[in-house]
């Protein structure tokens, strides 16, 4: 089982998403953009972590999503994910293939790594009773 943090971050109304690269696992499919828990780190540790690492950017992990596991062939994930506040820097694309900031509805239109989806699911659910 694998334990992997992703972060929703949020700006404008628009939320930070990436498309993974060819030479990842996954390949080519859109993920909010995270990566693997290490021994010793917490969850917002490693989500801070990866953001820097992957997009050089900082951001700050206020509020825990449900996790989701998915069985992918040859290993399980579990994702967990953070709603995120972005507190600057400038997106350098330095693992990933693209990245977009999306509105709310265009996110359906993205072809997710199969684990994002429920959680796609939960963030519009939860956009729309902000109201
Ligand atoms: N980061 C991230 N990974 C995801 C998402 N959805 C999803 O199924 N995954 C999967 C893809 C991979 O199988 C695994 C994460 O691996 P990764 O390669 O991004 O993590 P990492 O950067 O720590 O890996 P590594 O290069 O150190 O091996 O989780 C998501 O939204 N974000």
């Amino acid at each position: 089982m694998i334990e992997v943090v992703c972060a929703i971050v949020e700006q404008h109304g628009r939320v930070l998403l990436t498309q993974r690269s060819e030479q990842m696992r996954e390949p080519m499919l859109w993920e909010f953009p995270g990566g693997k828990l290490e021994s010793g780190e917490t969850e917002q540790q490693a989500l801070v972590r990866e953001i820097k690492e992957e997009l050089g950017i900082d951001v700050e992990p206020y509020h825990r999503l449900e996790p989701v596991q998915h069985p992918y062939p040859g290993h399980t994930v579990v994702l967990i994910p953070y709603l995120c506040q972005y507190n600057g820097g400038v997106i350098n694309l330095l693992e990933h293939r693209a990245y977009r900031w999306a509105t709310p509805g265009e996110l359906p239109g993205f072809n997710w790594c199969p684990a994002d989806v429920p959680i796609v699911e939960t963030y519009l659910k939860l956009v729309k009773n902000r109201g």
